[in-house]
């Protein structure tokens, strides 16, 4: 998949591509990301590529022509849509996750400042916001589309299964997990994960993932795809359904 990344500062990338997933994912062509400096597309002898807001008030505003020449030399390429990670977005979830590592290619644009003009959502696709506070600029954003998207591509995870378990895979989060070694500080590994029966094993985290949601996250469970054993043990932990 390519992500086509507008930003002000592009090194702020090198650092999240260079470890780890999404390394490895670069270094298998599952991942390429194209970061394209904003700044270089500004036609201001002094490359400028913002100015004070009309009407007054506080902070600097992105231009809109170097954010209309970026984006039309990315769009130059595909069609490629390009979405804007802004405070104002559609949540980001795992379902939107999920959706967007079906594309191709996709365009994130960073925001800094107090954001960008205007006239630029003439030629934006789509908003996505990372949570509901604001952040400096889009590229710690940007890095998180880009983080989760990727490791739900086929053949970026070395265990696929582990995207399927995960917490939100099924709009249910993810049952606790243990590693060596049995005892630690008095406290033990629960006696189902070493008994090697793995049908026990698989209800157990089942119940343990209703139980973890219907504390945590009750919200969730609405949209959970439960069989009637599910809700027979969410009625039983007092759970209306
Ligand atoms: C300081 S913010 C601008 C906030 C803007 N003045 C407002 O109140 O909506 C600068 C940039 O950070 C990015 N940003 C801030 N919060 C974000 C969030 N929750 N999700 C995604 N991007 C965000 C956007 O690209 C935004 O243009």
């Amino acid at each position: 998949m390519i992500f086509d990344v507008l930003t002000l500062f592009p090194e702020m990338f090198e650092c999240v591509l260079s470890h780890s997933i999404l390394k490895r994912a670069v270094e298998k062509s599952k991942l390429k990301v194209n970061l394209i400096n904003i700044r270089d597309f500004s036609k201001d002898k002094h490359k400028r590529v913002d100015d004070y807001p009309y009407g007054g008030g506080p902070g600097m505003v992105m231009m809109p022509q170097p954010l209309f020449d970026a984006i039309e030399f990315v769009k130059s390429q595909g069609n490629i849509p390009v979405y804007y990670l802004s405070p104002k977005g559609k949540i980001f979830t795992q379902e939107m996750a999920r959706e967007l590592s079906k594309m191709e290619r996709i365009a994130l644009l960073c925001g800094h400042y107090e954001g960008i003009d205007e006239r630029v959502y003439a030629v934006i696709d789509g908003e996505i916001s990372i949570g509901d506070f604001i952040l400096t600029g889009g590229e710690l954003a940007a890095m998180v589309v880009i983080d989760a998207v990727t490791r739900l591509i086929d053949g970026v995870l070395s265990h696929p299964q582990s995207a399927l378990e995960e917490s939100f895979s099924d709009y249910l989060l993810e049952y606790p997990q243990y590693t060596r070694p049995e005892v630690f500080r008095g406290m033990r590994v629960p006696e189902v994960l070493l008994s090697g029966n793995h049908a026990e094993i698989a209800r157990w985290r089942r119940q343990k993932s209703l139980e973890i949601t219907l504390l945590k996250r009750p919200d969730l469970l609405k949209k959970a795809n439960l069989t009637e054993e599910d809700k027979k043990f969410l009625r039983e932990k007092g759970y209306e359904i």
